[in-house]
């Protein structure tokens, strides 16, 4: 399916994000039915996008939210999630951030080491308030993804580790304002080789265990996000095969009687409607290197400067023979670029090159840096 543009493209200045909000409809009702089928709970992670029409849509199709910070929490409830579909996490929560939720009465915290434990025993109790929580535990599952976005492993700051669990256990049950409701896993994101997951499952099952021959009852599975998108070749797989997704903690996780499951998906839901519009500003040739210069940089899009990850270019104007080019933005850092020796027709200035897949970790990760302005986000579809 051909990108579809704003009709007002040609006097539009760039760069800006552009969302397909038809194909977010088309991702989301997939990912729904895939879930549904497992009878499995999703709460999209905010962080990938928090975009106000975006989460419209997500909370439309009976999805929770899982948040990392206070104000997503506050962006969360704005939006129209209730209150009993919000979870949050995140390693360093503020009591701030704590008694905005627990005032708020958020569904649940995934809690991820004995000191943040006690904390919100202490405010929850200052509240006359039991606070539902999940242990955040450090499963040691590889996720086979980038070393920075890897966060199950004993290494990451993420989670409670197994070796530390008797000791939390014993813990939670000497705290009286906090309330165990199950447990919580979340390895890692951009996940493409999904045995990652199936992996995962069995050492879910295996924690279930331990807790039970504690006489510990876990009511709620959350397995966390980090299902993969196609970065490379985006059309090809434009929605997640979700059914794969999903069939796999349906068909693997020992699920006892009335035990819900959650997942936390984030990237698998937005990144394709996602793409960042730019155009050239300059073509700059040396005897080396080629470079196409784009108005649109690290500040806008920083996963390729950060963990050297390749968006998907085009130039959508020209028609020309191929050529390699560097393909650069604006900002004063090397590490600025998009990709080294992409071929692409014939580029001059002015012509509108996009970076697809944008839609995840884009916009919300962008900056200020060099005194930019923010980019405008337009919808389409
Ligand atoms: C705790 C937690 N849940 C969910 C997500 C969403 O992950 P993804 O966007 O890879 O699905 C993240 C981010 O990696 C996370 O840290
Ligand atoms: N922001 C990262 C992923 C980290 C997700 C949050 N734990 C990315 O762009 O790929």
């Amino acid at each position: 399916m051909p990108l579809q543009l704003p009709a007002d493209l040609s006097t539009r200045p760039t760069p800006f994000y552009l969302y397909d909000l038809a194909l977010l409809g088309r991702t989301l009702e997939a990912a729904r039915a895939a879930a549904q089928a497992h009878d499995i709970q999703v709460h999209y992670a905010l962080k990938a996008n928090s975009n106000a029409p975006i989460l419209a849509l997500v909370q439309q199709h009976g999805f929770g939210a899982d948040c990392v910070s206070g104000n997503e929490v506050q962006r969360a409830l704005d939006s129209g999630f209730a209150p009993d579909h919000v979870v949050f996490a995140g390693v360093g929560k503020s009591d701030a951030e704590i008694i905005r939720a627990l005032d708020a009465d958020i569904w649940c915290f995934n809690v991820e080491s004995a000191p943040e434990l006690a904390v919100i025993d202490e405010l929850a109790g200052a509240r006359g308030r039991r606070a539902r929580v999940a242990l955040r535990l450090n499963p040691n599952v590889d996720a086979r993804t980038h070393h920075y976005i890897t966060t199950g492993l004993e290494a990451n700051k993420f989670g409670i580790n197994l070796a530390d669990l008797p000791q939390v256990v014993e813990l939670l049950g000497r705290l009286p304002h906090v309330e165990l409701v199950g447990l919580h896993v979340h390895i890692g994101s951009q996940i493409t080789d999904l045995s990652v997951f199936e992996t995962l499952a069995g050492r879910v099952n295996e924690l279930q265990q331990w807790f039970e021959h504690r006489g510990i009852p876990l009511p709620h599975l959350n397995v966390g996000g980090g299902l993969g998108v196609d970065y490379q070749e985006p059309d090809a797989h434009l929605v997640p095969d979700f059914a794969r997704y999903f069939g796999i903690f349906g068909r693997l996780l020992q699920r006892r009687p009335g035990q819900q499951v959650h997942v936390e998906l984030g990237r698998a839901l937005v990144a394709q409607c996602g793409t960042l519009v730019s155009r050239v500003l300059y073509v700059k040739e040396s005897q080396q290197t080629r470079f196409a210069i784009l108005d649109a940089g690290m500040t806008e899009l920083i996963r390729p400067a950060l963990y050297q990850s390749y968006h998907r270019i085009e130039n959508l104007t020209s028609q020309g023979s191929e050529r390699l080019y560097d393909v650069v933005g604006p900002i004063c850092e090397s590490s600025d670029t998009f990709g080294r020796q992409v071929a692409l027709p014939e580029t001059r200035r002015g012509d509108v090159v996009v970076l697809r897949t944008a839609g995840a970790y884009g916009e919300v990760m962008s900056s200020h840096y060099n005194l930019r302005d923010q980019a405008a986000a337009v919808y389409v579809g």
